[in-house]
C-alpha cells in the first residue's frame, strides 16, 4: 500500500506490483503515458516497496536543486549493496566518504584534463610509414589526433565504409584510460577489446553501469596498474589519476575514507561512467548529421572559418562557434544517453509538489521526460539545432537541458565529455565528410535501451575534405 499522501499511481498487483505497466525492453514510452495520467511526480511498485517518478523540470529542480540533499541518497536495502561493501562515487550514499571523492575526482580531472596539466607526452608512430605522426601532451588531443589517423588508415587502405561504434568506443575508453593510467591501449588490442565489450554489455542491462560497475576483468585491471604505479611512482609527481590519489592518500590521516580499495572502486567507476556514455552520444550525433548533410555542411563551414591557418582545434575555440554548439548540444538531447540517470534515494521525510516521501524512498529521475518536454523547447521531438540558437544566431543553453542530471549528484565527468564531444566533433568534421551509404536503406533512429541508450549499430561512408 502506498503511504499516506504518496504520490499516487496505477493499482498495485499482489507480488507483481507495477511491473506489468512497463516494457522492460523500453519502459520510457510507458512511463510517458503514466505521467499522462498521473502527473509530474507519481509511484511504481517495481518490488514490494513503492518507488517516485520524478518528470518534467518543475519537479525535477524542487527534488534535486531546491531539495537537493533530501534527494541525493543512494538506495541502500538494494542487491547490489549487499553484494559490494565499498563503493566509489556513483553508488556511494550521501556521506562525508562520497563528498570527499567527489572533490577529489573533480580536482583531478580539472588539473589534468582541462588545465592540461599533465606530466605525460603522447607520442605515436605510424604503424604504416614508420613516421612519427602525433606528439602532445593533453591526452584529449591526442586520442582525437590517433582518431583521425585510424580514418586516414581506413580510408585510404579499405573500402571507405566502416562501422563506427567500436571506434567511438575505443576513442572514449582511450581517453578515460589516460586520464586514470596515463596509458592507452591500440584500437586492436585484445584486452581492450574485451573490456570494451564488457562495459557495452553491462549498460545494456537496465539501469546496467551502476548495477554491474564492478565487474572482476575490470578490477582485475584496475589492481594490476595500481601494482605497477606503486612500483614506479615518485611522491609528490603525479602521472596521473592514480598517482594523485596514491600522494592524497599519504597525505591524509589513516582513519580518513581515502584507501586503495576505495580508489580501484572510483577508478572503475570513472571507467564505466566514462566510455559508453560519450561514445554513445558520438554514435548519435553522427547517425543525424549523415542523415542532414546541410547541417553536417553548416558545421564544417564555421570549422573551416574559425580554424582557418591554425592546426588543430582546441578547447576555447568552442566560444567562436555557435553553430557547432548548437549541434552537439542537441545531438546530446536526442541522444537522451542515461534517460533514467542513476537511481536516488530521500536521506529524510520529503515534501514534494504537494505530496510526502517518507525516508529511503527510491527516487526514479526521468531525464528523457525533460530533453523532450513540449513548452520547454522549440521543436521538442525533432533534431534541430535552433533549440540552442537565438534570433541572433547566439548559442544559448535552455533550462531543461540536463542530460548530466542536476544537483549535487550530477555527473562529475561533465567536463570532460563536453570536451572530448567538442574537440573529437570538430576535428573529424573538418578533415572528413560522413556520408550515410546509399545501399544502407533509411536510417532507423530507434534507440537501444538500456542504462545507457545507443543507436541502431549502423554502417558510415567516409571522404576527405582537405
Ligand atoms: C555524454 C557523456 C555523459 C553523460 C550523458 C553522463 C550522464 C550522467 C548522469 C545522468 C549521471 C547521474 C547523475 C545523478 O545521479 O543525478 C552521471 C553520474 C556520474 N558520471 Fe556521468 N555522464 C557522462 C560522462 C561521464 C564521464 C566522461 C565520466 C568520467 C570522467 C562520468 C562520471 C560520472 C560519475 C562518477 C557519476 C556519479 C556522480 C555522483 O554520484 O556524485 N560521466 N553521469
Amino acid at each position: 500500500r502506498r503511504p499516506k499522501n504518496f504520490p499516487p499511481g496505477p493499482p498495485v498487483l499482489p507480488i507483481l506490483g507495477n511491473i506489468l505497466h512497463l516494457n522492460l525492453q523500453n519502459p520510457l514510452e510507458d512511463l510517458e503515458k503514466l505521467r499522462k495520467s498521473y502527473g509530474d511526480v507519481y509511484s511504481l511498485f517495481l518490488g514490494p516497496k513503492p518507488n517516485v517518478v520524478i518528470n518534467g523540470v518543475k519537479a525535477m529542480k524542487e527534488a534535486m536543486v531546491i531539495k537537493a540533499a533530501e534527494f541525493a541518497g543512494q538506495p541502500q536495502d538494494t542487491f547490489l549493496q549487499d553484494v559490494f561493501s565499498e563503493k566509489g562515487v556513483i553508488l556511494a550514499d550521501y556521506s562525508t566518504s562520497w563528498r570527499e571523492h567527489r572533490r577529489f575526482a573533480l580536482m583531478t580531472l580539472r588539473n589534468f584534463v582541462l588545465q592540461g596539466r599533465s606530466c605525460h607526452r603522447y607520442m605515436h608512430r605510424c604503424s604504416c610509414s614508420g613516421k612519427q605522426l602525433i606528439d602532445s601532451v593533453n591526452g584529449v588531443l591526442f586520442s582525437c589526433a590517433m582518431l583521425c589517423h585510424k580514418l586516414v588508415c581506413v580510408v585510404s587502405f579499405t573500402g571507405k565504409t566502416l562501422c563506427p561504434q567500436v571506434m567511438f568506443h575505443n576513442v572514449a575508453f582511450n581517453i578515460i584510460c589516460q586520464v586514470l593510467f596515463g596509458t592507452r591501449y591500440e584500437y586492436d588490442d585484445e584486452f581492450i577489446t574485451t573490456i570494451i565489450q564488457c562495459v557495452t554489455e553491462i549498460t545494456k542491462i537496465t539501469n546496467g553501469p551502476w548495477a554491474m560497475l564492478y565487474d572482476t576483468r575490470s578490477s582485475e585491471l584496475v589492481l594490476r596498474l595500481l601494482n605497477e604505479h606503486k612500483k614506479t611512482r615518485v611522491p609528490g609527481e603525479p602521472r596521473d589519476f592514480l598517482d594523485c590519489y596514491l600522494d592524497e592518500m599519504e597525505k591524509k590521516a589513516e582513519d580518513s575514507s581515502f584507501s586503495e580499495d576505495k580508489l580501484i572502486f572510483t577508478a572503475l567507476d570513472l571507467l564505466f561512467a566514462g566510455t559508453d556514455t560519450t561514445s554513445n552520444t558520438l554514435l548519435t550525433a553522427f547517425l543525424y548529421l549523415m542523415n542532414h548533410p546541410h547541417i553536417q555542411e553548416q558545421c564544417q563551414q564555421e570549422i573551416d572559418r574559425v580554424l582557418e591557418g591554425k592546426d588543430q582545434a582546441c578547447f576555447d575555440d568552442r566560444h567562436q562557434m555557435p553553430y557547432i554548439q548548437a549541434v552537439i548540444h542537441e545531438s546530446q538531447r536526442i541522444a537522451n544517453t542515461v534517460p533514467l540517470s542513476v537511481f536516488h534515494s530521500t536521506t529524510k521525510d520529503s515534501e514534494l509538489m504537494g505530496y510526502s516521501i517518507p525516508k529511503g524512498t527510491m527516487i526514479i529521475q526521468n531525464l528523457s521526460s525533460v530533453l523532450n518536454e513540449e513548452g520547454q523547447w522549440k521543436y521538442p521531438h525533432e533534431f534541430n539545432p535552433e533549440n540552442f540558437l537565438n534570433d541572433q544566431g547566439e548559442f544559448v543553453k535552455p533550462d531543461a537541458f540536463m542530460p548530466f542530471s542536476t544537483g549535487p549528484r550530477m555527473c562529475l565527468g561533465e567536463g570532460l565529455a563536453r570536451m572530448e564531444l567538442f574537440l573529437i566533433m570538430v576535428t573529424l568534421l573538418r578533415k572528413f565528410k560522413f556520408i550515410w551509404p546509399e545501399d544502407a536503406g533509411e536510417p532507423d533512429y530507434t534507440p537501444v535501451f538500456g542504462g545507457t541508450v545507443t543507436p541502431k549499430p549502423y554502417p558510415m561512408k567516409v571522404q576527405h575534405r582537405l
